[in-house]
């Protein structure tokens, strides 16, 4: 483990578990669709790449960046779309790949923007969910873990852009952070 960090919360092995579950599920759930999978950057990067090896129906797959956070640990509440995505999601169903679940404010926004686009369905999968951090009413349709009110860093998980390479989820030292 690294020193910057308190604690390993969860393993590489039970990440790698987990998406090979959720991967099923989700196989199931689309078993007669072309689902598109949207994932958030960049946070969403790892898990996207580790959970569409374990969905077994023909699927497409899109990113969108959008930015709550800046380099800030607490949200502003304020969501700017940084990129865009390249495919219409129109008549589509649609899954969103997330990291973590926290406000829910990102997500609140990608949802209602996909229905305003006309998606044909919109749900939600993320891998980690903080429900004691949430400002908005919002459960994912899949989730993989529930994790304290602690900063969590690793699997695309960073802080000031460090860490997302770690092949597991941890907990910062306060000290990195306060300086
Ligand atoms: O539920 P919320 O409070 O909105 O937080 C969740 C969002 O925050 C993180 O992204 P961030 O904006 O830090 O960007 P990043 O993935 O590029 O690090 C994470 O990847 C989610 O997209
Ligand atoms: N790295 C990181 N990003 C987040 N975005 C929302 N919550 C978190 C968190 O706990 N850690």
């Amino acid at each position: 483990m690294r020193d910057e960090l308190k604690e390993i919360l969860i393993s590489e092995e039970e990440i790698q578990n987990k998406a090979r579950e959720l991967g099923g599920e989700i196989s199931e759930h689309y078993k007669e669709a072309f689902p598109l999978f949207v994932g958030v950057l960049k946070g969403a990067l790892p898990f996207m790449a580790e959970l569409i090896k374990h969905v077994d129906v023909h699927l497409e797959i899109d990113f969108m960046d959008v930015s709550s956070y800046g380099n800030s640990m607490v949200s502003s509440g304020e969501v700017k779309i940084i990129k865009d995505l390249n495919t219409s999601v129109e008549g589509r169903d649609v899954l969103i790949v997330e990291d973590i679940i926290d406000s829910g404010l990102t997500l609140k926004y990608l949802i209602e923007l996909f229905h305003y686009r006309k998606a044909k369905s919109v749900k939600v999968v993320t891998l980690l969910d903080k429900p004691d951090g949430r400002k908005v009413d919002l459960v994912p349709d899949i989730s993989g873990f529930t994790v304290p009110d602690a900063f969590v860093v690793g699997f695309g998980l960073d802080y000031a852009e460090r860490y997302r390479n770690l092949p597991y989820i941890g907990v910062l030292k306060p000290e990195i952070y306060e300086g």
